[in-house]
């Protein structure tokens, strides 16, 4: 192919799998209201979850290496950006995002997506987060 005709361009996706704590309360309700919205799930003492992560680029194949990004490298990022600050970790009280926020499904993806763009040589890469909290409760993020 000629270098100005644009490759196919396809999806790439890695799953990884972390373990960490977490509670769901709200700097900015009132004890009782923490209580009201977020039920069990406010319990003081926290909760666990066996967090699933697929991580996708989307991005032009290179035709002298046939891929869009080495899986290795891609390994190499999710590892940096969500493994390292997450893994066996109390989300609330280890991870600086979470002090101010409360560690929803939906603020973990944008975490996520932040560190990715952080950690990538080529962050324009970067498609969609998508995190299931459990087999039932799952958030994807597109950036937007
Ligand atoms: N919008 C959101 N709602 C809730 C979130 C969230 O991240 N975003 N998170 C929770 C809790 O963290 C909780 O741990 C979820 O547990 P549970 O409701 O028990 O989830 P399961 O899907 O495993 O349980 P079911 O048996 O299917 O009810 C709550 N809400
Ligand atoms: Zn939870």
């Amino acid at each position: 192919m000629g270098d100005n005709v644009r490759n196919p361009r396809a999806y790439q996706t890695r799953r990884i799998t972390f373990s960490a704590c977490h509670r769901l309360h709200s700097p900015y309700l009132t004890d009782d209201e923490n209580k009201e919205i977020f039920g069990k799930c406010n319990h003081i003492n926290g909760h666990g979850h066996n967090y699933v992560v697929l991580v996708t680029l989307f991005g032009e194949i290179d035709n002298k290496t046939g891929m869009i990004m080495n899986m290795t490298e891609l390994k190499k990022y999710m590892e940096e950006a969500i493994m390292k600050p997450m893994d066996h970790k109390n989300l609330d009280k280890d991870v600086e995002f979470f002090f101010t926020r409360p560690s929803t499904t939906e603020n973990l993806t944008i975490f996520i997506w932040n560190q990715m763009k952080a950690v990538m040589e080529k962050p324009e890469l970067l498609y969609e987060v998508k995190v299931f909290e459990t087999e039932n409760n799952i958030v994807k993020y597109r950036g937007e």
